[in-house]
C-alpha cells in the first residue's frame, strides 16, 4: 500500500483508510472489580467480543480499501530500533518502570506490540510491589479496540489525545509512534501532541471531537474533554485558517456520556442519530459557539442547544432519535452505545442491532437495515440509498462504546454538500 495522507474533512465521506484494533487478551485482563478502574462496565469475555468484532472488520474490509490494524502498525515500526528504544523510553518513563526498557528491548518486534497491548505482570521482589494490589508493572490496554479516542485525524493533520485517565494514556503514545513514524501514514506533524503535558487541566479525547465540515467542528466539553483543551484545539486548529467555527456541548459528566459521540453522530449530509433528551429535548445541553479567525478566539456565544446553533451554519437537520420515541427505551439503548454509528459513506452507517427501537427509527427514516452477516458473506449488497448495517454488539458495548469509538478514520473523500 501507498503512503496514505491523512484527509478528514467529514464525519460522513466516503472512508478510504481507517485503523481499528481486534481485541486481544488485554480485554480480560481484569476482575469485577478492577473493571471500573480500567473504564470498562463489567468483565467481557473476550471469545464473544472477538466474533462480533470480526462483524465490524469484516464489513469495513468490504467497503474501505485500507483496513489497517493498530497492532500491525506497531510492530511494523518496532522493527527500527531507534524507534523501539524511544517508544519504549515513552512507555516505561509513564508507568515509572525504567529498568523494564532492557528487558523490552530484546524482544522482537511481533510479539513486543503483542506485550505492549497486553501490559508486563510485576515481579513482586520487593515488599513495596508485594503488598501493590497491582499485578502489572506495565498495564494492558483492554480499551485500545476504541482506537477513536486517542488520535484524532482532523482535515490534513492528527491530533494526539491528552487522556483524561491516565489507563488510556499508553494508546496515545503508542499511537503517536505510528503516526509520527509508519511509512504508509503521511503525517507532517501534529496539530496537537497530548502526550507533551504540560497542564493536567488540558484534556482532549476523540470521542467528543466530530469534524462536520472544512470549516466547522462540534466539541463536546465532557468528563474527557475540557474546557482548556477545546480552548487549545482553537487556537492550534484555526492558526492556519481565515475562520474556523467550533460549536461546543457541554455533555453531563457522568458514564453514560463520557463523551460526544454517545449521544450524537452523523449519518448523513442532513440526517443524524441523537439521544434526544440531551440534544433536542426540553432539559437539551447547552451549545456555546466560538468564532475563529487565525489563531484566536474572537467571540463566544451561548446557544439553548445544539440544534439552534447548528442552524446558524445553514444544517437544517432530521434528527434520528436513539431509543425511538419512548424515554425508558431512549435512555436504555443510550447505555448500551445505540446512539454511536459511524458512517462510512453518505448514508451508509453501522451500528450495534441489539438496539432494537433505534434500528427501528433508522429504518422508518428511510434507512435499509441489513445485517453484517450478509455483507460478510455476500449475500447483500449496499443500496444506492440509504442503508444501516446491523453487527452484533451487546459485548463490546460493555466495554462503553460503539462503532464509532471502534473506528479512527484516516483518510475519506470529499463530500458532495
Ligand atoms: N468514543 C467513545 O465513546 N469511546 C468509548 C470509550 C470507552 C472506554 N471504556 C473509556 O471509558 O474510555
Amino acid at each position: 500500500m501507498k503512503t496514505t495522507p491523512i484527509s478528514n474533512h467529514s464525519e460522513i465521506g466516503r472512508l478510504n483508510t481507517v485503523i481499528i484494533h481486534e481485541p486481544g487478551p488485554e480485554m480480560e485482563n481484569m476482575t469485577p472489580e478492577t473493571a471500573h478502574e480500567v473504564l470498562f462496565d463489567d468483565i467481557i469475555s473476550l471469545d464473544l467480543a472477538l466474533k462480533e468484532h470480526a462483524q465490524l472488520s469484516g464489513v469495513l474490509k468490504k467497503v474501505c480499501p485500507n483496513v489497517l490494524e493498530f497492532e500491525n502498525l506497531l510492530a511494523d515500526i518496532l522493527t527500527d530500533e531507534r524507534t523501539k528504544l524511544d517508544l519504549l523510553e515513552a512507555v516505561c518513563q509513564l508507568h515509572q518502570q525504567q529498568s523494564l526498557v532492557d528487558d523490552l528491548m530484546v524482544l522482537e518486534a511481533k510479539p513486543l506490540a503483542a506485550q505492549l497491548f497486553q501490559g508486563t505482570l510485576m515481579v513482586k521482589n520487593n515488599l513495596e510491589k508485594f503488598l501493590s494490589p497491582s499485578r502489572h508493572a506495565i498495564p494492558p490496554l483492554p480499551n485500545a479496540f476504541f482506537t477513536r479516542d486517542a488520535v484524532m485525524c482532523v482535515y490534513d493533520k492528527a491530533i494526539i489525545g491528552s487522556m483524561a485517565h491516565k489507563v488510556r494514556l499508553t494508546e496515545a503514545i503508542l499511537l503517536k509512534h505510528i503516526f509520527d513514524e509508519h511509512p504508509k501514514l503521511d503525517s507532517q506533524g501534529f496539530h496537537f501532541d497530548g502526550t507533551r503535558k504540560d497542564n493536567n487541566d488540558v484534556t482532549i479525547e476523540g470521542g467528543d471531537l466530530l469534524v462536520i465540515r472544512d470549516d466547522l467542528l462540534v466539541i463536546g466539553f465532557s468528563e474527557r474533554t475540557s474546557a482548556n483543551g477545546i480552548d487549545r484545539l482553537a487556537e492550534r486548529l484555526s492558526k492556519n485558517k481565515e475562520q474556523l467555527d467550533i460549536v461546543v456541548v457541554e455533555l453531563p459528566k457522568i458514564r453514560a456520556t463520557i463523551h460526544l459521540d454517545m449521544i450524537f453522530t452523523m449519518l448523513d449530509v442532513d440526517t443524524v442519530m441523537n439521544f434526544a433528551p440531551l440534544i433536542t429535548g426540553p432539559n437539551k445541553c447547552r451549545a456555546f459557539h466560538m468564532h475563529c479567525e487565525r489563531g484566536e478566539i474572537k467571540h463566544i456565544k451561548e446557544y439553548s442547544g445544539l440544534p439552534k446553533a447548528l442552524r446558524n451554519f445553514g444544517m437544517e437537520l432530521n434528527f434520528v432519535n436513539c431509543g425511538g420515541e419512548d424515554a425508558f427505551t431512549q435512555e436504555r439503548e443510550q447505555w448500551t452505545s445505540g446512539a454511536n454509528f459511524f458512517t462510512f459513506a453518505p448514508g451508509h452507517v453501522i451500528g450495534y442491532q441489539h438496539n432494537k427501537a433505534t434500528m427501528e427509527a433508522l429504518n422508518q427514516a428511510g434507512f435499509e437495515i441489513i445485517d453484517a452477516l450478509d455483507i460478510i458473506h455476500d449475500k447483500k449488497t449496499l443500496p444506492n440509498g440509504k442503508a444501516a448495517v446491523a453487527m452484533d454488539g451487546s459485548e463490546l458495548s460493555r466495554g462503553g462504546g460503539g462503532c464509532r469509538c471502534m473506528t479512527l478514520p484516516v483518510h475519506r473523500d470529499a463530500v458532495n454538500w
